[in-house]
């Protein structure tokens, strides 16, 4: 029997790399990789028509890609994930929301398993660098990725009682994975009582933090602010970047903001 169909390139000049290996779970499955300089092309080599075997996951949409080696010391596979954060219609919905896709992929072609990881890691750079490279509007210009400052050490202060309960689940169902996948590193800091945020970033060594991030209601982001500008050296420290991720009852403030910044 002749064997799958050639997978249909991109343009040679868009290709950046190219490799086949199978998915995570069904070790049978081959797929060929390709990444551009805009997007990571997974298509699975077999006789069905093309279309339907094609993904094309853009890389404004990639947080984070990594290499590691599995469990099993016998086996000599390394493997390659990256996730991404399209945006996606949700099923009998209108609207549109991103969605968590992870694709993961088993690279077993050499013997050596070092010799695997090296290639995975040769990807998981190349994906994360090409993804750091991708432009964004903010404010009426084009922005790479990586001129956005990226925090490299975040303190994230979640509000226990915000929004019922609702930002601490938030926290432990959706964001710590977010921030894993994305590499950002993070002190968890759950406020106990009304004014600990306040108190606390009253005096706090800032230089030790990129960035406040508040997720809360409007409430919490008060006391922060008010916190901030409490403090001999307020100037300098009202300048720290700060971040709202919504997870009160309103969420106003977090709405306005994100609103007229666009
Ligand atoms: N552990 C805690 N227990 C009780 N109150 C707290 C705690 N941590 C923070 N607070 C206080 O809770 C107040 C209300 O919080 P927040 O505005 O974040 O939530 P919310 O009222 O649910 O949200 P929204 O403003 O969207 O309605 C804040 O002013 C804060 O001081």
């Amino acid at each position: 029997l002749p064997g799958p169909p050639p997978p249909k390139l991109e343009p040679t000049s868009l290709v950046k790399l190219y490799g086949e290996f199978t998915g995570t779970s069904n070790r049978k499955g081959r797929c060929a990789v390709i990444l551009t300089e805009k997007d990571l092309v997974v298509q699975r080599l077999t006789s069905a028509p093309v279309g339907r075997n094609k993904v094309v996951l853009s890389l404004k949409d990639c947080v984070g890609c990594r290499a590691y080696r599995g469990n099993d010391s016998a086996d000599t596979a390394a493997y390659l994930v990256a996730y991404f954060y399209p945006l996606k219609r949700r099923w009998m919905s209108s609207r549109v929301s991103r969605q968590r896709v992870e694709q993961g992929f088993r690279l077993a072609s050499l013997q050596d398993p070092q010799a695997n990881l090296e290639e995975a890691e040769k990807w998981a750079r190349a994906v994360r660098e090409r993804s750091a490279r991708q432009q964004f509007p903010r404010n009426g210009e084009w922005v790479l990725m990586s001129q956005m400052s990226r925090p490299c050490q975040m303190m994230l202060l979640v509000n226990p009682q915000s929004g019922k309960g609702q930002a601490l689940t938030l926290y432990n169902n959706h964001i710590q994975r977010m921030l894993n996948e994305a590499g950002i590193k993070h002190t968890l800091v759950i406020t106990e009582r009304q004014n600990h945020a306040r108190e606390m970033l009253k005096e706090a060594d800032l230089s030790q933090w990129d960035a406040l991030v508040i997720m809360s209601g409007d409430g919490l982001l008060y006391e922060v602010i008010n916190g901030l500008l409490e403090r001999p050296d307020w100037e300098e420290a009202i300048r720290t970047p700060l971040g709202i991720l919504p997870g009160g009852s309103g969420n106003a403030l977090a709405a306005s903001i994100h609103h007229y910044s666009g």
